[in-house]
């Protein structure tokens, strides 16, 4: 498996594109979330191929990149799923190994995914969805906490969880993850299948879940909406990471998005 890594470390500098040489400067800063130089894979084949960045404390990342760029490959990493395997690199938070952690200890350290089919629970009201979270420490933030950043789950508190609409049930989804008591929230693909106007509601309570100092990595399709909200960005392809700055960089650099983002 190492000569498997070997190869793809030396790809990785035979063919690291300029837009990339932000990443490496990222990579020397402290942080409060720090990954560095990972390698996960599905089978036989290396999805995630060396790649770096860092997050600050309640910071917005958008994390993105094309079809099949592994942008759901790295939040499955980051959240220490099993699947794909992380076999070689570091990610550390706050100053703890990451990337020695199961993803129930991961969670408990306070990294969540909220993943791009929601997961609601069938047979649970909204309210118990929340509580069913709540009983896995530590406890975040309280229900009637959680009605007041979502007030349509409030409205909804006694009807089945998988009945909601697909807005409302992202929220509920986001809402779980906060019952935790969560330092950093892995979004995939929040805002699929959504009306602009509930992808307007569920970006007002992440920039209050920022405010709260609690760190986002978005991945999304929609680059330009997860770009207008994020801190920073960065771009996946094939793996790697070909761009890593700000998001106001992205949104003014239209050959890159081009290249990249097709957008
Ligand atoms: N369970 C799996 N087994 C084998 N290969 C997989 C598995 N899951 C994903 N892949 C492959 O890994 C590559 C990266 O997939 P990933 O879902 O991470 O990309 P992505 O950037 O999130 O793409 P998208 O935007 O289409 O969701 C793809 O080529 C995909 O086919």
């Amino acid at each position: 498996m190492s000569d498997v890594v070997g190869e793809a470390r030396q790809r990785d500098q035979r063919e690291r594109p300029d837009f990339s040489k932000n990443a490496n400067m990222a990579a020397t800063a402290p942080a409060f979330l720090s990954v560095h130089d990972i390698h996960s894979y599905y089978g036989e084949s290396y999805i995630v191929q060396g790649v770096s960045f860092n997050v600050h404390e309640g910071e917005i990342l958008a994390l993105l990149g094309r079809n099949g760029a592994g942008k759901t490959s790295t939040l499955r990493t980051l959240a220490r799923l099993d699947s794909p395997s992380l076999t070689y690199g570091e990610i550390w938070l706050d100053h703890r190994h990451l990337h020695t952690m199961s993803s129930h200890e991961a969670a408990v350290a306070g990294v969540v995914l909220v993943p791009e089919d929601r997961r609601i629970i069938p047979g649970l009201t909204v309210e118990e969805n929340l509580q069913l979270a709540q009983i896995a420490e530590p406890i975040g933030w309280s229900i009637e906490r959680l009605y007041d950043l979502f007030p349509r789950l409030g409205e909804r508190r006694v009807q089945e969880g998988v009945t909601l609409s697909g807005g409302e049930q992202q929220m509920l989804s986001i809402a779980r993850a906060l019952a935790r008591d969560i330092k950093v929230l892995l979004l995939d693909e929040p805002y699929e299948g959504l009306a602009p106007v509930i992808v307007d509601e569920i970006e007002k309570t992440l920039e209050v879940i920022k405010q709260q100092g609690i760190t986002t990595i978005l991945v999304e399709q929609n680059a330009i909406r997860a770009l207008e909200l994020a801190d920073r960005c960065v771009i996946l392809d094939t793996g790697k990471v070909v761009f890593d700055g700000s998001a106001k960089e992205v949104l003014d650099n239209k050959e890159l998005r081009e290249e990249y983002l097709a957008v």
